[in-house]
């Protein structure tokens, strides 16, 4: 059954469309990849998804349906209830999932208490487990400043608190794009990990081919605000129809062998 369903999606800046009949249907736990150019609306229509247009775009025309329900014109309200939720986002910029000088358990728990009725022992406890599941020592990253931390360290624990209210959607937004291929590797592994654990979908966004191999189910590739081919990862990646993607996979750099086995 389909979690989230984009269906023929145009979205206007001023009065000019900027993404047009965007169709996207995503499964419970499935890995779905929007990739393509810089620039071709991949972030536009992952904002779409959970309220977060930039100032003067809009959903003109089509529908957004997430978990049966209608996305399309919720309020800011309605919106806020359900990011960090039911639909939570990583971004590139993990410098900025975070306010600088307050504690990074402290955000948490912030954002925890936002969501729920819970003490503050069960909001520690469920902090310290998606610490835990990201891989970073819980009880030192939740009492850090978040300068304290490394790149990787820090974007993992911003994975941590996107998902530590279980959301059913989690969109990566080119999560790895700031990250030494190292370390994007092992976020990758992290995300893929917490897929199984919780079974989210996840939402990856990327304009780097590779990072599609290996873990998503489907993938679908836009230019120009268009999707112009989706299809499972075999077919998209290994039998391309639309030559746009065939011009992508041609032109997507090799990896050294090393990266190769970690990412592919
Ligand atoms: N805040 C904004 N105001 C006006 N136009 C914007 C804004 N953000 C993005 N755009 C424009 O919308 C179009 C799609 O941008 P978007 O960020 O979705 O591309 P993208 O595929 O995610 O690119 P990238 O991989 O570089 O992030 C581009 O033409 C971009 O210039």
């Amino acid at each position: 059954m389909s979690l989230l369903t984009i269906d023929q999606m145009q979205i206007n800046f001023r009065n000019k469309p900027i993404v047009e009949n965007v169709n996207i249907t995503a499964r419970k736990g499935e890995w779905f990849t929007l990739i393509g150019e810089s620039g071709s609306g991949k972030s536009i229509t992952a904002s779409a998804i959970g309220g977060l247009l930039p100032k003067e775009m809009w959903i003109a025309a089509g529908h957004i349906q997430f978990d049966n329900k209608d996305m399309t014109h919720l309020s800011k309200k309605e919106f806020q209830n359900l990011r960090g939720k039911e639909i939570s986002y990583v971004f590139q910029d993990y410098q900025s999932s975070f306010t600088p000088f307050i504690k990074i358990g402290k955000q948490m728990d912030e954002m925890i208490q936002a969501h729920s009725s819970l003490t503050k022992n069960e909001r520690k406890e469920i902090a310290f487990q998606a610490l835990e599941d990201v891989q970073l020592p819980a009880k030192r990253v939740y009492n850090s400043y978040p300068f304290q931390l490394s790149g990787g360290q820090l974007q993992r624990a911003s994975i941590a608190m996107a998902i530590m209210l279980n959301p059913k959607l989690l969109i990566a937004d080119e999560p790895t794009t700031a990250l030494d291929s190292m370390t994007a590797a092992h976020v990758l592994e992290v995300i893929a990990n917490i897929k199984e654990k919780i079974n989210c979908a996840i939402l990856f966004i990327t304009h780097d081919l590779r990072l599609a191999r290996k873990y998503s189910d489907t993938v679908a590739v836009m230019k120009k605000g268009e999707i112009v081919e989706t299809g499972t990862k075999t077919n998209v990646i290994h039998h391309p129809r639309h030559p746009y993607t065939k011009q992508l996979l041609s032109a997507a750099p090799t990896l050294p062998n090393k990266m190769h086995e970690v990412i592919t």
